[in-house]
């Protein structure tokens, strides 16, 4: 199922399945042509897809069963099906369902036709004020969708992040997501996006994701992330003490600097709101207000 057409991506991903479908019948995987594989990750990999009857292109994500019993993720498994089946919104990837057999858990994903926004910063090195900008925003306003749900992400970062067909910022994987009310102590992510108050280990809340947004900003301007080190130890160093350069660069202006310095800040509380950051002279004067973004 290589070539799939082109209007197939116009598909509107919040209406997968255009005929009457028994809801008691459980998806398995003849409903679906398995595709191309798109990526693989520690727990499984994703197949491009197309649901049979429908012809609805989707991501199938495969995960062994074993997999799941040897890594013990299965509450962090079954809370990122949870938290993402009940997302809606155009910057977050869908979660239509899920389907299991002898073997293996098969999660039906919103089909990102870019790939990930990570392959787009490799290639470029960096990205123009104007797709980080438009990013940040996109960004921030899932973020204020999911803090209004109670959920947290806390693992933001640019291989979690995907494209659509027309440029739009998808974040997927929520895998390390929690909802606000158990603040787990668990170390989660790498190093570089994680927050003071998490690589102390202390207690964190919804800030930590707005903290993520500056180092996401500072890594889309500059092409790499604030604090990176040699090692992890020096990383941990450099964002406890909140070692914050700015190279000086052509076509990164004051103001990105001045919206990075307004979220990289060690408390958590003086840190940019969401909603501050939508407001920042910086993102009204460069973001896409329609959130898209063809480089
Ligand atoms: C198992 C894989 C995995 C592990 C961990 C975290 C994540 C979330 C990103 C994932 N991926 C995941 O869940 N994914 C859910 C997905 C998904 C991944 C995806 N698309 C792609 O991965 C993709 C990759 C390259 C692509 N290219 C076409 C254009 N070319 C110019 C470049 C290449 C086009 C699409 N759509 N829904």
């Amino acid at each position: 199922m290589e070539n799939i057409s082109p209007e197939s991506y116009a598909q509107d991903p919040n209406k997968p399945v255009s005929y009457p479908r028994d809801p008691n019948k459980p998806w398995s995987i003849a409903d679906f042509e398995i595709g191309r594989p798109l990526g693989k990750g520690k727990f499984g990999r994703v197949y491009l897809a197309r649901e049979v009857k429908s012809k609805f292109v989707v991501a199938l994500k495969v995960i062994f069963k074993e997999q799941i019993e040897k890594y013990k993720i299965q509450h962090q498994l079954r809370r990122e099906m949870e938290i993402q089946t009940s997302l809606r919104h155009p910057n977050i990837l869908r979660l239509y369902g899920w389907f299991d057999d002898d073997e293996r858990i098969f999660l039906i994903l919103e089909y990102a036709y870019g790939g990930e926004l990570y392959g787009l910063l490799r290639k470029n090195g960096h990205l123009t004020e104007q797709a980080a900008a438009t990013y940040i925003s996109s960004l921030s306003q899932a973020l204020a969708y999911c803090h209004g749900k109670c959920v947290i992400h806390r693992d933001i970062k640019p291989e979690n992040l995907l494209l659509d067909h027309e440029g739009r910022l998808k974040i997927a994987d929520f895998g390390w997501s929690v909802q606000s009310s158990n603040k787990r102590k668990t170390m989660c992510g790498t190093l570089d996006y994680l927050a003071p108050e998490m690589v102390e280990n202390k207690d964190h809340d919804y800030a930590v994701d707005n903290w993520t947004l500056g180092i996401l900003c500072y890594e889309f301007l500059y092409g790499n992330p604030p604090f990176e080190a040699e090692n992890q130890k020096d990383t941990f160093k450099r964002i406890v003490k909140i070692d914050l350069s700015f190279p000086p660069t052509p076509n990164v202006s004051e103001e990105a600097n001045n919206l990075i310095s307004q979220l990289l800040v060690k408390d958590p509380s003086k840190r940019l709101s969401i909603q501050k950051i939508m407001e920042h002279p910086w993102i009204v004067k460069n973001a896409d207000p329609k959130g898209m973004c063809l480089n």
